[in-house]
């Protein structure tokens, strides 16, 4: 399930990203790739030691937990601290599988759902599309500053080449209490026709049918 997500971060918070990241050090992004990951990837994110990074991370984790649709589609138990990553012309992220555990030896967090959040818009480069191959074909994802896209964490997927301009994202993980993602769409569908049962007629009877189908498909489903 590949879900986009309008309005993720706030002008506001889209304009202290951008600042921050503004004034922050980028250094070469192959730092923070896996095995076959760092042949291909090619951009740079915000070092690890940059005063500004904790601050970067919280803004876009704080607007991560804020979104309703978010919470929907990636069920979070834990997110990942963003990378801040930036593609000049000429950088690209080829083809490449995040890792499934992500952290330090004492702390591994599984990935079952993968996220970008865009922080400038479309128009400001070119290429760059997202491209993400999913068991249903290509799809290239592309979207306006301050929408997030989420996508299960086990598909292959790219970064198409910046020829113009400059591509600013925050890239993280998610740990899903759901860990498998047709667990995830089941329970956003019966999430919608729960939702459209009550605002249809709150007191409908079927709406408690599909807020228990709901509920209890998720305390079969969940783990921490
Ligand atoms: O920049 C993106 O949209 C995704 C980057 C990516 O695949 C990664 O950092 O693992
Ligand atoms: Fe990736």
């Amino acid at each position: 399930m590949i879900v986009i997500i309008p309005d993720v971060l706030t002008v506001d918070e889209q304009s202290q990203l951008r600042l921050l990241a503004s004034q922050s050090n980028f250094v070469d992004g192959k730092e923070t790739a896996g095995f076959r990951a760092k042949m291909v990837k090619n951009n740079e994110q915000v070092a690890k030691d940059a005063a500004n990074k904790r601050q970067l991370q919280e803004i876009v984790v704080a607007a991560l937990n804020r979104s309703k649709d978010f919470r929907r589609g990636a069920i979070p138990f834990r997110i990942r601290p963003p990378l801040i990553s930036r593609y000049r012309p000429g950088m690209t992220y080829g083809p490449h599988i995040d890792d499934a555990l992500m952290g330090s030896a004492t702390s591994r967090d599984r990935t079952d759902v993968s996220c970008t959040v865009f922080i400038n818009d479309a128009s400001e480069y070119e290429g760059g599309e997202l491209v993400i191959h999913s068991p249903f074909g290509v799809q290239e994802v592309k979207l306006p500053a301050r929408y997030a896209v989420i996508y299960p964490s086990g598909t292959l997927h790219e970064v198409a080449e910046v020829t113009k301009g400059e591509r600013l994202v925050a890239v993280t993980w998610i740990q899903s209490y759901v860990r498998d993602e047709r667990h995830r769409q089941f329970l956003s569908d019966a999430l919608e026709v729960r939702d459209k049962l009550h605002t249809i007629d709150p007191k409908m009877v079927e709406a408690d049918t599909a807020s228990r189908l709901y509920t209890n498909l998720l305390r079969m489903w969940a783990e921490t």
